[in-house]
């Protein structure tokens, strides 16, 4: 790496890493004029396009609302692209393995709730996050400690045509954007991520608070290939995924996988159901049947995937899909 600035704009002093990407390191800074604690996002400058300044562009419009980090200056330092922004406490990913790496169902619903409005709002600016995990929500600082922030829009996307006002067409044969363990399905199939990306993506990472893992990821958190991941997320029975958690997440799962590509989801839905887990005795989690693997890739003309039958039973409801029930009774 080039050697990084003392400081920024004259009055941005670089403190320690505090974070890095695959684009950009994280500093903590020190504005010496108004004594302001700020990070700083630091992006060498190449030839293709910056991400550092595809996000600031991102953050401009969306900035305002709670979860969305303030941006507090965008422009070049000597070989870098800076970008300063107002700090923020740990993530998500942090809090967790300090807390063994279990999150109570209240924590992970307040969680879930906060971040379902957070994506509905980014969704309502026609933007699409594309790389919801734990290391990209921070919570606050101070009085925002409770509240969780939305972080690194480096590769977040419009799927709305300004010119034609259109949602942007359906398409097929992109390579995985975002990270594999909570990619949407549709999004390792190389479909045009849409906002049931982000919500599927939410989904896995409230399940995986919940259990601590995923039928996806390695008890020594192990790197797998993209496809492997691939192969195993779509192999696994919806009772591979929600074993032992409320049943209203099997739900929630089957809502976003059932969403069409450019369907607006139904956010009141999915935060209701959030809220009903409140309500949920644990003898419910497990008296669902489900048949499974739950999903069939898209077909080669591009079109999307879908749910395989299955069969949810529990002890108040039955929902039929297609259902030819065979399977194993939990
Ligand atoms: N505003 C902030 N306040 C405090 N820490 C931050 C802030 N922004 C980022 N970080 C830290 O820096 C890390 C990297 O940030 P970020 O994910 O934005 O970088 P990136 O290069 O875009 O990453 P990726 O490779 O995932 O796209 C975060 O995980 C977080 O720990």
């Amino acid at each position: 790496m080039n050697k990084v600035p003392v400081r920024v704009d004259g009055r941005f002093r670089l403190g320690d890493v505090i974070g890095s990407g695959s684009y950009a390191i994280v500093y903590s800074a020190w504005n010496i004029i108004n004594d302001d604690h700020v990070a700083l996002k630091l992006e060498t400058i190449v030839n293709h396009p910056s991400s550092v300044e595809h996000e600031y562009c991102i953050l401009k419009k969306l900035e305002g609302r709670i979860g969305i980090p303030h941006t507090l200056w965008f422009g070049r330092e000597s070989v870098y692209h800076a970008l300063v922004l107002e700090l923020l406490g740990p993530s998500l990913h942090q809090l967790f393995l300090a807390n063994g790496r279990k999150f109570s169902l209240l924590h992970v619903m307040n969680i879930g709730d906060q971040l379902l409005s957070c994506l509905e709002y980014i969704h309502l600016h026609n933007y699409v996050h594309g790389n919801i995990k734990l290391q990209n929500i921070l919570m606050g600082l101070w009085n925002l400690r409770h509240t969780a922030f939305i972080i690194d829009f480096g590769i977040t996307k419009s799927y709305w045509n300004a010119k034609t006002s259109d949602h942007v067409p359906f398409h097929h044969g992109q390579s995985l954007s975002g990270t594999p363990a909570f990619a949407s399905i549709n999004n390792h199939l190389g479909v045009e991520p849409g906002h049931r990306d982000d919500l599927e993506s939410l989904t896995y990472m409230l399940i995986y608070f919940l259990h601590g893992s995923l039928p996806w990821l390695t008890s020594d958190n192990e790197k797998l290939s993209g496809s492997t991941i691939l192969e195993c997320k779509a192999c696994a029975t919806i009772a591979d995924i929600c074993q032992d958690i409320p049943v209203e997440f099997v739900t929630i799962l089957i809502y976003t996988h059932s969403l069409a590509f450019a369907e607006d989801p139904n956010y009141d839905h999915l935060h209701s159901l959030l809220h009903e887990c409140k309500t949920v005795s644990k003898d419910r989690y497990r008296l669902y049947v489900v048949v499974g693997p739950f999903w069939s890739p898209g077909g080669a003309q591009g079109a999307p995937g879908k749910l395989l039958p299955w069969v949810l039973l529990d002890m108040c409801h039955v929902t039929h899909c297609n259902a030819h029930a065979t399977g194993t009774v939990w």
